[in-house]
């Protein structure tokens, strides 16, 4: 029985195996646009597969769902990493698990987080993870990955048993 997953902040450390939050962090910065705006680079580590070349710059409007959230189906994108930016948006849920040998995601070892609706996820290619939901409120997101175009893009596996978040 896989216990209620308790969410942790996501933050780089914390995140770190599993891809990284997108916000301002440690990489080179300078200043842009007569010194009005600073650009702030190297913030996440875009990865893709050579035979994945089409970018793909996407608006996800996600429907707010019920609580409690049962969690039955988990995806990864063995291609490339994607990226999700909050455009509208509540604080939201992100959970991933890590492979197995199988290359099965460890189910036992899933983590969950909640990322401020200010910051952004990424996550490192081919990491299993919750297909984005948002609670409350519709949200809007912009995701970023590169594609195939077919079948190989994305991985999902139906749970065993739902996995549950303490409070979502
Ligand atoms: N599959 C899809 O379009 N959405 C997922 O990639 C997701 O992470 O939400």
């Amino acid at each position: 029985m896989t216990p209620t997953l308790r969410p942790r902040s996501l933050t780089a450390a914390a995140f770190a195996p599993f891809g990284a939050p997108i916000a301002i962090g440690s990489g080179p910065s300078r200043p842009v646009n007569g010194g009005r705006a600073t650009r702030h680079d190297d913030i996440v580590a875009l990865d893709r597969a050579e035979d994945a070349p089409e970018a793909r710059l996407a608006l996800y409007r996600i429907a707010p769902s019920p609580r409690p959230f049962a969690i039955d189906v988990l995806e990864r994108h063995p291609r490339s990493s994607q990226s999700f930016t909050p455009i509208v948006a509540r604080d939201y849920l992100v959970v991933v698990a890590p492979s197995g040998p199988d290359g099965a995601p460890l189910v036992a070892k899933a983590q969950a987080f909640v990322a401020p609706a200010t910051t952004g996820v990424h996550y490192a290619r081919g990491v299993w993870h919750l297909p984005l939901v948002a609670f409350d409120a519709e949200a809007l997101f912009a995701m970023w990955m590169w594609e195939a175009g077919d079948g190989r893009d994305t991985e999902e596996v139906r749970l065993g048993e739902p996995l549950f978040v303490e409070g979502f």
